[in-house]
């Protein structure tokens, strides 16, 4: 049986941040994500799972400024201490809320530079990449934590270093270390890559959480042009049981949205 996670980041809106747990819960989510804990103390955090019997599966690192465009540290040349601080202050969120995994953002290439100077960049990028990466995994591996990287699109997020699996790949097995792995985004994969069924079966063994959303717009699984009950099918025929984040913005209403999940215990 697939397991799926609300995305608290997107769904239930509706509902101020703490009070989504519940509506979560009440839909028959059994796991959350969310992208940021920090606006909050560890421990209301930790109530609200408790309260409302569901686990936390994943969140992320602090990105930098969000509100100022930052999309995460992890390849950033110059940043690697604001990196590291990062790192110690998810594992301690993900200690509190007993959090298997957290994903670290990536970040983003220089724009408007000229095709020199982004080659360049991109050239230093990949190197601090890797050196923050070993320090993070080793440090998630002494917590019994994964550490996840996420290839993203480019259309949403313009300049994001890491958008492709092969690339992921690359890093994952440059790196080389166990509790390294996959977040598996099949929204964007679709987005810049398509072929999801031949992605997932070729990089599954990689495979640390998945998350989905209807393409384009980003909608319920059920809007668009990818056909998830196939594709949700072939994931736990492969084996996988691991969780299933619903990161998709609702076209209506979050609960008017949930059919689509109905076959995996979800309630509309
Ligand atoms: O945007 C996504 O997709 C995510 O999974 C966020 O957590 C940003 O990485
Ligand atoms: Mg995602």
């Amino acid at each position: 049986m697939i397991r799926l996670a609300a995305n608290l980041s997107m769904l239930f809106t509706e509902h101020d941040f703490l009070d989504r747990f519940a509506a979560a819960a009440d839909a028959g989510f059994r796991g959350v994500e969310y992208l940021f804990p920090y606006a909050y103390s560890a421990e209301a955090l930790r109530t609200a799972l408790d309260e409302n019997g569901v686990e936390q599966v994943l969140f992320n690192l602090p990105p930098g400024d969000w509100e100022a465009g930052e999309r995460g540290l992890a390849s950033l040349p110059g940043r690697e201490d604001e990196f590291r601080d990062s790192m110690v202050e998810a594992l301690h969120y993900a200690e509190v809320l007993g959090c298997p995994r957290v994903h670290a953002m990536a970040g983003l290439l220089p724009q408007d530079a000229d095709a020199r100077i982004q080659a360049e960049a991109r050239e230093a990028h990949h190197a601090t990449y890797l050196s923050n990466l070993r320090f993070a995994a080793e440090e998630a591996a002494k917590a019994g934590r994964e550490l996840l990287i996420e290839p993203i699109n480019t259309r949403d997020m313009p300049g994001y270093f890491l958008c492709r699996q092969d690339q992921a790949v690359a890093v994952l097995e440059s790196v080389g270390a166990d509790n390294l792995r996959l977040q598996f985004d099949l929204y964007h994969c679709q987005i810049m890559e398509g072929d999801l069924i031949r992605h997932l079966e070729r990089l599954l063994p990689h495979i640390g959480h998945v998350q989905i959303a209807g393409v384009p717009e980003r909608h319920e699984p059920d809007i668009g042009e990818v056909h998830y009950p196939a594709v949700l099918e072939r994931l736990e025929a492969l084996g996988y049981r691991g969780w299933v984040g619903c990161e998709y913005r609702p076209a209506h209403g979050t609960r008017e949205g949930l059919g689509w999940g109905e076959p995996h215990g979800l309630v509309s």
